[in-house]
């Protein structure tokens, strides 16, 4: 069984690492997020999804929709980004992967840096280590890998930054655990007033506890959206109910909470 994630060094493979313990599978490393959706099927993949800081990864949210995997696993890490480089007094260019960049973004505005996205944090040091003019945003261990200095340690803009990974596969987690959540997609049948409403109420009536709602843009026309709901626990029941109010609606998945 394969586990795959991103580059030694990065988050995401400390993520995996994290969730090896209820797992019983080999990391395999991938560049990118894409390419995790592309190699996991039907093995596994873990990817992050929600940043406290930054909120949702797009790219993600979209590739569980072009996908067919199911959510089976989803575990969070406290993240602290540091300054990676040759030298603080000669960077002019800061590396990073997109979440890490927007994570510390009033940190790198107030060095005036300038910025480019990269792939992963790992993509970023080894960019930063052939330049001396350059840095780079990312863990103790990616320093270490490289030969490089940290610069600078908890360079995040907000404490408490977290990061929520998930796993992606086809077949359930084998386990007992404590605490599950269900993630569903939906798309409103209707635009008229009360509309969202409607599906919040069936889960307030049965006490379910939401732990995350966010639209999306359709990608069909402006102002027209899908909606994701994260919500506590197992029940399919409530689904029943939301039918007469959506056009469409995927079980994203029915999940352990992996501490
Ligand atoms: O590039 C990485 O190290 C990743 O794992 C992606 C990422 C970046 C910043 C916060 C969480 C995950």
């Amino acid at each position: 069984m394969k586990l795959y994630t991103l580059p030694k060094g990065t988050y995401t493979e400390t993520a995996g690492k994290k969730i090896l313990k209820y797992l019983n599978a080999k990391l395999c490393y991938c560049q990118n997020i894409y390419e995790i959706f592309e190699k996991a099927k039907d093995d596994y993949g873990i990817v992050p999804i929600e940043n406290s800081i930054e909120g949702s990864v797009n790219l993600t949210q979209d590739l569980l929709l072009e996908y067919d995997y199911k959510i089976v696993g989803e575990t969070v890490l406290d993240i602290h980004h540091n300054l990676i480089g040759h030298s603080k007094e000669k960077i002019k260019i800061i590396y990073s992967h997109p979440q890490a960049l927007a994570q510390c973004r009033k940190y790198i505005k107030k060095h005036g840096w300038e910025v480019k996205a990269v792939e992963s944090t790992a993509k970023a040091v080894e960019l930063a280590s052939k330049n001396e003019e350059a840095g780079a945003i990312g863990s103790e261990g990616l320093a270490k890998l490289h030969g490089l200095k940290i610069l600078e340690r908890n360079i995040e803009d907000y404490k408490n930054n977290k990061t929520r990974f998930i796993v992606i596969g086809k077949k359930e987690i084998d386990g007992n655990f404590n605490k599950y959540k269900t993630s569903i997609v939906f798309e409103l049948k209707e635009d008229k007033p009360g509309a969202l409403y409607h599906i919040l109420k069936e889960f307030a009536l049965r006490e379910i506890n939401l732990t995350r709602i966010e639209s999306r843009p359709s990608k069909r026309m402006l102002g027209t959206y899908i909606f994701y709901i994260d919500y506590e626990g197992l029940n399919l029941e409530v689904l029943e109910s939301l039918k007469r109010y959506v056009s469409f609606l995927r079980v994203l998945g029915s999940y352990p909470i992996l501490v």
